[in-house]
């Protein structure tokens, strides 16, 4: 079956990341059965000098008619100047919301052949593999009121943390829901000895784990020690659910399990429509120089796969051919700390594409 793809590459490594990854679907198409068109899309700084808009209406269009979304990353310097509306984060945020994608899928798996490249000790984190489960369209970043007002002479920024039952309760569901694929474990991470929004989220998840999902185990942690646990002893985790700000954090944090946050991919799920991105940002500092990491946005081509595209046959292939190239021990910079010579870009995304046609 014909399935179509949106691809938006965004900013800064954004084009970089994701012309390997569309390396690996051409080959998909080439040398396995995939039948996949993609179309291009401005997002972010390159939708705003386009048209002036973040996430313009061309682009809009094209996600809406599509099967699923690829998602590079946007933001830089370049635009930091502009009004909140306008800079390149509301167009990510603007697309988040406009396709309704509350559930952002996080995957946090330790590669063996990586142990090397992270700071923590290989006993603590051999094994590691954790799912955050991040709310994505409500939270802090879409409460009201927000903003910047002047009081007694001085200015005061605010914004406002809140969950209805409802957001608390689709979210959770879906943890509970991922925890029986898993390991059947949910640790609800909240501030809630301080925070009124996060006394409902708790008493929410509770809920709804009485009612239907009493075979998972649950746990609650409080976000700072969840924070210090993570490094502590990641291994004691399957399945994190929690909010956005919280889980966008957290999950930057758990990415230097796995050696670098350029491994970690992600899926944004909602009722309709689906994108698939990697956790990272626009990277300013490395940015035209071909040195990113591609491993996370090709990780996010095999979620595509798996969860938009009904072909976990290929998803599970492409993971082989990254798996197949780290153990031929092709690295990155971000991934070279064993003395090992690094790679561009642009080879890694060679190296897995070749992989993955010994595997045709
Ligand atoms: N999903 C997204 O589009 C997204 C996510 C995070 C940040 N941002 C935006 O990106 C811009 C830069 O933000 P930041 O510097 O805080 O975070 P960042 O994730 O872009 O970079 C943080 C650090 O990680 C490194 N890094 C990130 N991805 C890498 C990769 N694939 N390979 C190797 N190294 C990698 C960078 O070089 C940098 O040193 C900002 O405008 C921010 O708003 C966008
Ligand atoms: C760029 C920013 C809006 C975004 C977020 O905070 O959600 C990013 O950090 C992410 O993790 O995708
Ligand atoms: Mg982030």
């Amino acid at each position: 079956m014909a399935v179509s793809i949106a691809v938006l590459p965004g900013d800064g490594i954004g084009p970089e990341i994701v012309r390997e990854a569309v390396k690996v679907l051409e080959v998909l198409n080439k040398r396995f059965d995939l039948d996949a068109t993609w179309k291009e899309a401005g997002i972010g700084g390159a939708g705003f000098d386009a048209s002036g808009d973040p996430y313009p209406k061309a682009t809009r269009e094209l996600v809406h008619a599509s099967d699923a979304v690829l998602l590079g990353a946007v933001g830089g310097p370049q635009w930091e100047a502009l009004d909140k509306p306008l800079r390149p984060e509301a167009g990510l945020l603007g697309i988040r919301a406009d396709l309704g994608l509350f559930a952002n899928y996080r995957p946090t798996k330790v590669h063996s052949q990586l142990l090397d490249a992270s700071t923590l000790k290989p006993d603590v984190i051999d094994g590691v593999d954790i799912l955050v489960v991040r709310e994505l369209v409500s939270g802090i970043y879409f409460g009201q009121p927000r903003g910047i007002e002047t009081v007694d002479g001085e200015r005061r920024g605010y914004n406002t943390m809140a969950y209805r039952e409802s957001e608390v309760r689709r979210i959770a569901r879906k943890a509970f829901e991922a925890a029986r694929l898993r390991s059947n474990k949910v640790c609800s991470v909240e501030k809630a000895n301080v925070l009124e929004v996060s006394e409902l989220w708790r008493s929410v998840v509770i809920e709804l784990h009485q009612a239907e999902f009493s075979d998972v185990e649950l746990s609650h942690m409080y976000v700072d020690n969840a924070a210090m646990q993570l490094i502590r002893n990641p291994k004691q985790f399957d399945v994190i659910v929690t909010g956005n700000l919280f889980g966008d954090i957290l999950s930057d944090e758990a990415s230097m399990l796995t050696g670098s946050i350029g491994m970690l991919p992600s899926a944004s799920i909602g009722e309709q429509f689906a994108m698939y991105e990697p956790i990272h940002g626009s990277a300013p500092d490395i940015a035209g120089k071909d040195m990113a990491n591609p491993l996370a946005t090709i990780l996010s081509v095999a979620m595509m796969l798996r969860f938009s595209l009904n072909r976990i046959d290929l998803a599970e292939k492409v993971e082989q051919a990254v798996e197949h190239t780290l153990d031929a021990g092709i690295r990155t910079t971000d991934l070279a700390y064993a003395g090992e010579q690094a790679v561009s870009c642009s080879a890694m995304g060679d190296a897995v594409c070749s992989a993955l046609e010994a595997l045709a």
